[in-house]
């Protein structure tokens, strides 16, 4: 039988190397939240990163990985530095709470447990992890287009970076601009224009889908995609049916010196995230290649690949 898991419940991570302890707070917490255990760091540091809990409770003494350790670890990676840590200890000292708290833990809960405090406390950080996670959401839009922003691209390409770095894998930006828009503005109106960009966007969303892909208003009328584990060669396809999908809106732009309708122009660089290679450089070099591929005419995409001179 499948067993009933109920999405709408945040998720607690429970770590104790004692399995006494995981059955206790297990039992205490599970009527209020999803519970996933680990009974040793790196147990937890895997399921941190690719369960994203709401919520760790961290033992601090453990075999091996000890709870400091594990926390500034989890503080450290982009991709869990916002889930918030409460300690739970029998080192109760005022010093040993100083310590835990500087390594980045919201919370301490001390042994033996008593189980209305533990509660209280986790609801306390649920509760403001909720508020974050929403906040964190609206941070990260558009206000126009609705689809990232900036800053969200900018965390993102950070994470993807550094898992790109740590396979050796590929990565790819894009940069895309819509064509002659200062004309398209000027003739039909702010308010067209600001219809347009939310066409661009939703279509530009529509067609870079995969898991890992990003599409991001970077400011004006300029997108970023990012496109994480595909070569230049696959990388052009998509930079081309994002061109094409753009195309066919067939939103009428008379006033364009490269087509009747609205275009775009983009720069795609792509490399492999080994060592040396630096992920300011690549955004630099789409950057630089957008601007080819408006010198060349619009409406096409310049792709090349970004590699650390040797010579
Ligand atoms: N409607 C609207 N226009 C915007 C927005 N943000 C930037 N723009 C306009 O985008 C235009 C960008 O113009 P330019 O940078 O001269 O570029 P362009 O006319 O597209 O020319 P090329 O890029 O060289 O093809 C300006 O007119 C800006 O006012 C926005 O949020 N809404």
């Amino acid at each position: 039988m499948t067993p009933f898991v109920d999405s709408q419940k945040q998720r607690v991570l429970v770590v104790d190397d004692e399995p006494i302890n995981l059955k206790i707070l297990g039992q205490a917490l599970s009527g209020d939240y999803q519970v996933l255990v680990a009974s040793n760091a790196e147990q937890a540091i895997h399921i941190a990163t690719t369960q994203q809990p709401d919520l760790v409770l961290l033992d601090i003494i453990m075999q091996g990985m000890d709870g400091y350790q594990t926390c500034r670890a989890l503080k450290q990676d982009p991709r869990t530095v916002n889930i918030p840590i409460i300690f739970s200890t029998s080192m109760d000292s005022e010093e040993d709470e100083v310590k835990g708290l500087e390594a980045g833990a919201s919370d301490y809960i001390t042994k033996p447990y008593n189980l209305a405090l533990v509660k209280a406390r986790v609801r306390n950080q649920m509760q403001l992890k909720k508020k974050t996670d929403l906040l964190e959401k609206l941070v990260s839009l558009d206000g126009l287009t609705e689809i990232p922003n900036r800053r969200d691209f900018e965390q993102q390409f950070e994470v993807e970076w550094r898992r790109a770095q740590r396979a050796n894998n590929y990565i790819s930006v894009c940069m895309l601009d819509i064509d002659f828009f200062k004309q398209f503005n000027d003739n039909y109106g702010h308010g067209a224009g600001d219809i347009c960009l939310q066409r661009v966007a939703r279509t530009l969303m529509d067609n870079a889908k995969r898991s890992g892909d990003l599409v991001a208003r970077y400011g004006g009328e300029e997108f970023v995609v990012l496109l994480p584990e595909i070569d230049l060669k696959e990388a052009k396809l998509v930079a081309e049916r994002l061109r094409e999908s753009v195309e066919a809106l067939a939103i009428t732009h008379q006033f364009s010196a490269c087509a009747g309708v609205v275009t775009i122009s983009a720069g795609l660089a792509t490399c492999r995230a080994g060592f040396g290679m630096n992920k300011g450089l690549l955004l630099e070099e789409a950057d630089r290649l957008l601007y080819e591929a408006k010198q060349q005419g619009r409406n096409r995409v310049i792709g090349d690949t970004y590699s650390l001179d040797v010579s």
